[in-house]
């Protein structure tokens, strides 16, 4: 059970900073705590765990412009986060994580301001259908985090301008994909402020864990492990040099399309999946990481998982019996 609830905010806006204090509130979170941690990057494209820095941004335009490219411990796409970008980080043992009632808690923060709020399906919360934050999640041992934004007032322009757009995703949704599927809050909460928002924040995070929260300072961490977390995000090796080690991946050309599947494989269990397709019908191979995560690396396991794709119509189904019979041929 949570009995202790924190609120830190960071006071500065420096990417490699804030990602380092949060590592550090991983780590030092207590087993019965729940932490909110409130953070600001200035001009930063921040990529997820497993991805390719020059193929999900424009690095060079960005740093011109003076931007920062950072790479994350969680897995998942690539965002833009100005100033009128606020991120949130709920941290907790594995113990009392809980991914709804931490999503309830920015529902209800957005709900006080004056809009509704949904959940989505998949990792974004949307108004009016349209995504106004991006979420991400990491464990470590007994250790974890959910983390995301909030689009309070986001440079639209600056977005697209710095994020590549997927060859799958354009096929699906168009030139303006990147721009068109994201909003502001201040579109419907107008007169929107920065201090309102975290405060509605800190009040939602105490009704729906029922306590009061204790207010942590930047000045009462260790400034020299933060130190030397921020030089590790701050280094080449971390943004660029990682290696992206899928371990495993097959590739095959079906009449609809070229596929390929990239398994990164952890203690015998799918810990991520990439799948890129020329297919016209994008959506489909989109949706398939979102069964084939977590689940054990076997062929059996893939076959059976696969066959429970809520196709939407005949031709999903169709490709999906391809990829079954493939994976069935394949050495795995
Ligand atoms: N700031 C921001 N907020 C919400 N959505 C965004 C943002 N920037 C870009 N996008 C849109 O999301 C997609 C990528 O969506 P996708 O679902 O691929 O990835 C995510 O959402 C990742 C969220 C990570 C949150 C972390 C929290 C603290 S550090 S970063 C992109 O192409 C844009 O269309």
């Amino acid at each position: 059970m949570v009995e202790k609830i924190t609120y830190i905010e960071s006071g500065q806006f420096h990417p490699y900073k804030n990602l380092a204090v949060e590592e550090y509130l991983l780590l030092h979170c207590e087993p019965q705590e729940c932490i909110l941690y409130l953070w600001q990057n200035q001009n930063t494209v921040v990529i997820g765990r497993n991805q390719n820095a020059w193929k999900e941004c424009k690095v060079e335009s960005l740093e011109e412009n003076g931007g920062h490219l950072a790479r994350r411990l969680s897995g998942g796409g690539a965002v833009y986060h100005d100033l009128g970008n606020l991120n949130f980080t709920f941290l907790v043992s594995k113990e009392n994580y809980s991914i709804d009632r931490q999503l309830e808690v920015i529902v209800k923060a957005v709900q006080k301001l004056g809009a509704k709020a949904e959940k989505s399906g998949r990792n974004d919360i949307l108004i009016d259908g349209k995504k106004f934050s991006g979420n991400a999640f990491y464990e470590q041992e007994q250790h974890c985090y959910h983390h995301g934004t909030l689009m309070m007032n986001v440079n639209k322009e600056m977005l697209s301008k710095y994020l590549t757009v997927s060859k799958e995703k354009l096929q699906s949704k168009g030139v303006d994909s990147v721009k068109s599927r994201v909003t502001n809050l201040v579109d419907y909460i107008p007169d929107l402020t920065l201090e309102a928002l975290k405060k509605a924040l800190r009040e939602a995070f105490e009704e729906v864990y029922g306590l009061t929260s204790n207010e942590c300072k930047m000045e009462d961490l260790d400034q020299k492990e933060i130190e030397m977390r921020t030089k590790h995000f701050s280094s080449w090796d971390w943004r660029f040099g990682r290696k992206i080690d899928f371990q495993y991946e097959i590739s095959k050309r079906f009449s609809w399309g070229q596929m390929n599947i990239q398994f990164q494989v952890d203690k015998g269990k799918i810990s991520d999946v990439n799948v890129y397709s020329d297919s016209l019908k994008p959506m489909t191979i989109e949706k398939l990481p979102k069964y084939l995560k977590g689940i054990r690396y076997h062929k059996k396991n893939i076959c059976s998982e696969l066959r429970l794709y809520w196709a939407e119509d005949k031709q999903e189904e169709e490709m999906i019996a391809d990829i079954i019979e493939w994976i069935k041929e394949e050495e795995l």
